[in-house]
């Protein structure tokens, strides 16, 4: 095949918030895929990478050495600041600029109405915005849509999996989502759980690779699925708040407030006999538990929690960390549309992020 000149190049200054588990793959993905985009027109320049404590500022117009930017953090860092990585981002000789935020953080997203006003793009898998007080999340819809700077945040449902823009593409092309499910957020955890199992083992094995939350309240809270389920119902146009969606915890109430990490598994794992017993009846009764989110457009109605579903069930053959989300809409209502796949982990996370960037770039003019 013909190869097609570049004639245009569109250059993206990047500053990326949270190199953690997710960050830390993107990351990774970027320095191996730069070549290849830089061939096809699309310049990523990599300027900042800043944590909880620390910031690492690429000199002049250089961009940051990706083979080694974690022992560069250590060794030249200089303490955390999003004003003056702000304002280093908006120095770049590059025309666009782009804030990864790949922080569990709520304080980052307060950020992103005065990056956007400055013209600044946002992507992000982090799902405070979306999920937190409606008029925060509008007040950046407004922005986005008044064309200040794009906001795209795929990774927020589902990881790399194009749940969010499968239902734009639905809606705006004028269809009508009214009810959609998402089942196997705690994936890993219902997909694997046997009653021979401890549930705080499967739960620390969720842990240990990467599936959970960085506060596992969020997870086993169901706060995590609610929040998932309260974007999907926004994006359908719902204006409703985390506290409308009927949440069921699977956190014992005798668990009592917020605890360190130890105490809170070690806390768990008194429960671990309750939980095989509960899940012997399950099997016993030829079903299985998946936590599974609905939210219904017509009725409002939006729940969230564990459900025991028949083992013939579609949802009861997933594994590992599959999720599967449906969309009934009226074009798509027998039967509905179905998307499956991994839902959960660093590297498939940041594909998601990677691919909005890409799609970032498009916007702004890169081939497509
Ligand atoms: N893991 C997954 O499968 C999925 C994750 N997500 C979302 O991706 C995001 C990242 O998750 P993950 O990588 O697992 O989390 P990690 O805990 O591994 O990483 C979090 C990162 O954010 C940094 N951070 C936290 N607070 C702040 C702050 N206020 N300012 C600057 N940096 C901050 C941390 O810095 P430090 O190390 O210094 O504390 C760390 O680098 C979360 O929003 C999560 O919900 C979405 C879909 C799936
Ligand atoms: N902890 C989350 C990971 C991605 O959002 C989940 O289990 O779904």
């Amino acid at each position: 095949m013909q190869r097609r000149r570049v004639i245009s190049q569109v250059s993206l200054a990047v500053g990326l918030v949270g190199p953690g588990a997710v960050g830390k793959a993107l990351l990774e993905q970027l320095r191996v895929a730069i070549p290849k985009l830089q061939r096809e027109g699309i310049n990523l320049e990599v300027r900042s990478i800043l944590n909880a404590n620390q910031m690492l500022l690429a000199k002049e117009q250089a961009t940051l050495d990706l083979s080694n930017w974690d022992e560069d953090l250590i060794a030249k860092g200089s303490d955390a600041s999003l004003g003056v990585m702000t304002e280093h981002l908006k120095a770049s000789d590059a025309p666009h600029r782009v804030i990864i935020d790949c922080t569990p953080s709520a304080v980052v997203p307060r950020f992103y109405p005065k990056w956007m006003e400055q013209g600044i793009h946002v992507v992000t898998p982090n799902k405070r915005l979306n999920s937190g007080p409606f008029a925060a999340y509008s007040a950046v819809k407004s922005l986005q849509a008044s064309g200040a700077a794009h906001y795209m945040y795929e990774g927020t449902v589902g990881a790399g999996l194009p749940i969010i823009s499968t239902l734009k593409n639905m809606l705006d092309t004028g269809d009508d989502a009214f009810s959609g499910t998402l089942a196997g957020t705690l994936s890993y955890i219902f997909n694997t759980l046997k009653p021979s199992d401890k549930f705080s083992e499967v739960v620390w094995g969720a842990r240990r690779r990467g599936y959970t939350e960085p506060d596992l309240n969020e997870d086993l809270g169901g706060v995590d699925s609610t929040r998932k389920i309260t974007t999907l119902a926004r994006e359908c146009g719902m204006q409703l708040e985390m506290g409308d969606v009927q949440t069921e915890s699977l956190i014992p109430a005798s668990m009592g407030g917020p605890a360190n990490l130890q105490q809170f598994m070690a806390e768990l794992a008194k429960g671990d006999e309750d939980w095989s017993r509960r899940l012997q009846e399950v099997e016993d009764a030829g079903e299985v538990i998946r936590f599974i989110g609905s939210y219904d457009a017509e009725s409002g109605v939006c729940q969230v929690g564990p459900r025991r579903i028949l083992r013939s069930h579609p949802l009861a053959s997933l594994t590992g960390t599959e999720i599967m989300v449906s969309f009934t809409t009226a074009r798509y209502s027998s039967p509905s549309l179905v998307i499956r796949g991994p839902g959960a982990g660093p590297a498939v996370t940041a594909s998601g992020v990677f691919g909005d960037i890409i799609r970032l770039a498009r916007y702004l003019g890169a081939h497509s």
